[in-house]
């Protein structure tokens, strides 16, 4: 990597203003998932042990610049300190006296958590003087928060901007195996993209086809795909304004010598309902009124030994709606294909990453992203603003 990392800091007795993406599922109140907390505590440990006094940064879902009873970062305090065995403190304020005072009273070594970025309408217009009041704060600046390195906001670029920079160890971590990953992949590399939309996949898929060996894809998507092929899908999601697009990647696929494939059946039910009847069809076999809602047992199949054969698989996007437990089976699939293969293993973060520890086989990935539309969008090849504005080595 060509930025400045941790390791280049000097970070004893200095002050750390350091973002991380502690956006994380709630339920009544508490943190329901602490996955990327825990993510965080690799920087966050070497950052006390190394005697700076650390100031955390994070979003919480999207108050818009308003104050959200439900979205103060107290909970997340509190799971911070249960992980580290020490003290958080936590302030109700971002920045200002409270926040000041609060610092006043630390050593080194010590943690600071200010409270959700987000309430400041200045955060997400990435507003001069908010990054201004962070940069303030501190001697130094870190960005861990991988997840929010897409979007460029005052935490996460414009204090960049006013502070030495450097990137957390999460963020060089997911920057280095999903960027050796692209960039020098082992062979043969495999991609399996589903999800809802072809949408938001276009920019993905697009770049992938210049880089793996094989493309597989499932979920929602698909159908405008089968559709292309001039196959009638039901009921099925259709992007009506996509089937151009789905047949230049058929097309691209070809030039490319890229094995391309869509599903060869798919369970189809007579409504979008956890308790619909269901039957195994062919793909060119949709009946009209019914609507495919998984990948099918021949395609289940073959995804599984095209996994097995490849050396590298990147995964991003459920293969049906696995929410319903009639209509997981194709993404539990694809998951254990992912566990068993010792090929190298990265899931894209977002709803393949639930699903993954939803069926438990998390673990046994050998990357799991802490990024969504983070990783998308990387994968995409697009610069993410986050990682721009830090330091150059
Ligand atoms: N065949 C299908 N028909 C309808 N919906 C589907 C189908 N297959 C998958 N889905 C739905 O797609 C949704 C996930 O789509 P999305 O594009 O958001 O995935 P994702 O890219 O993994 O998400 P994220 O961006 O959070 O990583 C799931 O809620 C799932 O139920
Ligand atoms: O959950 C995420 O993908 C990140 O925390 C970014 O959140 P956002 O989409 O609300 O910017």
């Amino acid at each position: 990597m060509n930025k400045k990392t941790l390791k280049d800091l000097d970070v004893k007795g200095k002050k750390v203003f350091c973002r991380v993406d502690f956006n994380v599922p709630m339920a009544n109140g508490e943190v329901s998932d602490d996955t990327r907390i825990k993510a965080a505590l690799p920087t966050i440990e070497y950052l006390t042990e190394q005697g700076a006094i650390l100031i955390l940064a994070s979003h919480l879902g999207r108050p818009k610049g308003e104050v959200v009873k439900d979205l103060r970062l107290d909970p997340i305090a509190k799971r911070l300190s249960d992980l580290i065995g020490k003290d958080v403190t936590k302030t109700d304020a971002v920045f200002g006296k409270e926040v000041n005072e609060a610092l006043s009273l630390l050593s080194d070594g010590d943690i600071l958590l200010i409270e959700n970025v987000r309430f400041e309408p200045g955060e997400e217009k990435n507003d001069e003087k908010l990054a201004q009041s962070f940069a303030d704060m501190a001697d130094l600046y870190v960005n861990d928060a991988f997840g929010a390195a897409h979007r460029a906001h005052a935490s996460t670029t414009g204090v960049a901007e006013k502070l030495p920079a450097a990137a957390g160890l999460l963020m060089e971590k997911e920057l280095d195996v999903l960027g050796k990953a692209l960039e020098n992949p082992e062979r043969p590399f495999t991609a399996i993209i589903g999800g809802a939309k072809v949408k938001d996949k276009i920019g993905v898929i697009d770049h992938l086809l210049d880089k793996v060996d094989n493309l597989l894809i499932g979920g929602g998507l698909a159908y405008t795909f089968i559709k292309a092929q001039g196959h009638e899908i039901g009921q099925s999601l259709l992007e009506e304004d996509k089937i151009d697009v789905a047949k230049q990647f058929m097309e691209k696929a070809k030039e490319k010598g890229v094995n391309f494939i869509i599903p060869e059946d798919a369970i189809v039910a007579d409504e979008f309902a956890e308790d619909a009847n269901t039957k195994i069809v062919a793909i060119d076999e949709i009946p009209k009124d019914w609507e495919a809602l998984d990948i099918g047992p021949k395609t289940r199949e073959t995804f599984s030994e095209i996994v097995a054969d490849s050396k590298l698989v990147i995964w991003n996007g459920p293969m049906g709606v696995f929410e319903f437990n009639a209509f997981a089976g194709g993404t539990q699939a694809v998951a254990e294909a992912l566990a068993e293969t010792n090929g190298y293993t990265v899931i894209g973060g977002g709803d393949s990453a639930a699903a993954a520890s939803k069926f438990g086989f998390a673990d046994q990935m050998d990357h799991v992203s802490t990024g969504g539309g983070a990783s998308l969008e990387f994968m995409e090849g697009k610069e993410l603003p986050g990682v721009q504005a830090l330091d150059e080595k």
